[in-house]
C-alpha cells in the first residue's frame, strides 16, 4: 500500500499552473510582500557595491559571448548553499512551488538557476527564446522585478511576451512574479532609461 503523503491544495499555486496551462504564462502582482522585495533589493546593492557582478552573455557555459547589441544587463549567480537571510527566504518559496509543481503536473525538475540582473539606463534584451541549442532542460523560466515602490510606467523595462496572436506587455513593479514556459515563450526586455532590477531563474529537468 502506498504511504499517504500530507498535501493541502494551495490556491495560488493553482492558479499558477491553471494560468500556464491555459496561456503560457502566470502573472503574479504580490507574489513577494514589500519587506520581501525590500531585503532582496538591498541585497542585490549590497552585492553590486562590491563589484561582484558582470556582464551577462549569451548562449551558455560552453558558448557564452557578451554580446551588448543583444542583451546589456549586468548578473550576479546566487548560490542557494551561501544565501544570505533574504536569499534563503527566496528560495525557499522557489523550493515549495517547485516541491508543489512536481507533485501536482509531474514536471519533474529538480535543478534551479537564479541570478540577479541591473539593466542600466539604455539597456534592454532583444526578443529571444530561454532556451540554448545545446541546452533544452529549462522548463519554466521565473523573473521578480526589484524595484522600488515608486516605478513608474514611462521608466521603460517592459518585459513582452510573444503570444500566439498578442503581445502582452507587463510592467516590472515590485513585487510582481512572472512565470512562463522556457522553450515555447519568445520575450523581450524594452531599454530602459532608470536602472532595473530583478532576480530571473529557471526551473529546469536534469
Ligand atoms: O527581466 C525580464 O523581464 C526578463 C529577463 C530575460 O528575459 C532573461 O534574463 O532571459
Ligand atoms: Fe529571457
Amino acid at each position: 500500500m502506498f504511504e499517504a503523503i500530507p498535501f493541502s491544495e494551495n490556491p495560488l499555486y493553482e492558479k499558477i499552473i491553471a494560468d500556464i496551462w491555459s496561456q503560457k504564462y502566470s502573472i503574479v502582482d504580490d507574489f513577494f510582500m514589500q519587506d520581501e522585495v525590500l531585503a532582496l533589493r538591498e541585497s542585490l546593492l549590497l552585492k553590486y557595491e562590491e563589484d561582484t557582478f558582470r556582464k551577462s552573455a549569451i548562449g551558455n557555459k560552453t558558448n557564452e559571448v557578451v554580446k551588448k547589441s543583444i542583451r546589456g544587463d549586468i548578473i550576479l549567480w546566487i548560490d542557494e548553499y551561501s544565501a544570505n537571510s533574504a536569499e534563503l527566504m527566496f528560495f525557499n518559496k522557489i523550493n515549495d512551488l517547485k516541491t508543489y509543481l512536481n507533485r501536482t503536473c509531474f514536471l519533474g525538475i529538480n535543478q534551479k538557476e537564479f541570478h540577479y540582473a541591473i539593466y542600466p539606463k539604455d539597456t534592454y534584451y532583444k526578443r529571444h527564446l530561454d532556451t540554448f541549442m545545446n541546452d533544452d532542460r529549462r522548463r519554466l523560466s521565473f523573473v521578480c522585478y526589484l524595484n522600488s515602490e515608486d516605478w513608474k510606467p514611462e521608466n521603460g523595462g517592459e518585459l513582452v511576451l510573444y503570444l500566439k496572436d498578442e503581445e502582452k506587455v507587463i510592467y516590472p513593479f515590485p513585487g510582481k512574479v512572472v512565470i512562463f514556459e522556457s522553450q515555447e515563450l519568445e520575450h523581450e526586455v524594452k531599454p530602459v532609461n532608470t536602472p532595473r532590477l530583478s532576480i530571473t531563474g529557471w526551473l529546469k529537468t536534469r
